[in-house]
């Protein structure tokens, strides 16, 4: 197997393991993979599909401006800048974006504070954070519909090979050195909203009754 299509297989199984999450709602979401470094290039997910049907059209690979290497009738992702940002700046090889109700519901309450932060969980080993005291804050940006304007400011945070950023109530953009990585960034922090938001909702009721 040659190298594209060692990472097509790599994303694909990715991508079906968040599809069996339901973790593509709507046509939602996008993946990426690095290819080449120099000259950039990278798989990303053909966009408007349904991303959890597999086919050998699932992917396209595209330059460092985000544009296909080959003719193809296949368009890629509406928010392929993203991914851009983030193998152009860092030595990051995956990059996942999904869309789910708790990213979507921790990122509009917290979305004034600019970020949130979390503490005292174990899961928090996942982003490399192995002391005891650790916090991982993650940071929350607007939603612009204009994708080079979000391209740009979520450039803003993209500084280290691994990291995640939400965009307000619309999703998550997690990214690592490799897949394995990346994927484990993204179902760290949707663990931690998962369990920020029960929690809150359990504290409520206690409140109430
Ligand atoms: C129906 S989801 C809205 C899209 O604009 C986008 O946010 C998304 O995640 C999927 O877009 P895509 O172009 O398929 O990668
Ligand atoms: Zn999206």
């Amino acid at each position: 197997m040659n190298l594209l299509q060692t990472r097509w297989e790599e994303l694909a199984d990715i991508k079906r393991v968040l599809a069996k999450r339901d973790w593509f709602p709507g046509t939602s979401g996008n993946l990426a993979i690095k290819v080449d470094h120099d000259p950039c290039s990278f798989l990303v997910t053909a966009s408007g599909k349904d991303k959890t049907i597999e086919t050998n059209e699932d992917f396209l690979l595209v330059n460092a401006l985000g544009k296909p290497v080959n003719d193809t009738h296949l368009k890629p992702s509406a928010e392929t800048l993203l991914h851009v940002e983030v193998f152009t700046k860092t030595n990051a090889g995956c990059s996942l974006h999904v869309h789910t109700v708790d990213n979507n519901v921790i990122s509009e309450l917290y979305g004034d504070d600019g970020s949130i932060t979390f503490k005292g969980q174990e899961i928090i080993k996942a982003y490399g954070l192995w002391e005891e005291d650790a916090e991982y804050t993650i940071p929350i940006i607007y939603n612009h519909a204009d994708i080079p304007t979000l391209a740009s400011e979520f450039s803003k945070f993209v500084k280290k090979d691994a990291g995640a950023v939400l965009i307000r109530n619309h999703g998550i953009t997690a990214w690592g050195r490799d897949a394995l990585e990346a994927k484990k960034y993204l179902e760290a922090s949707e663990f931690l909203f998962s369990y920020h938001l029960k929690l809150l909702s359990l504290k409520a009721l206690k409140v109430t009754i």
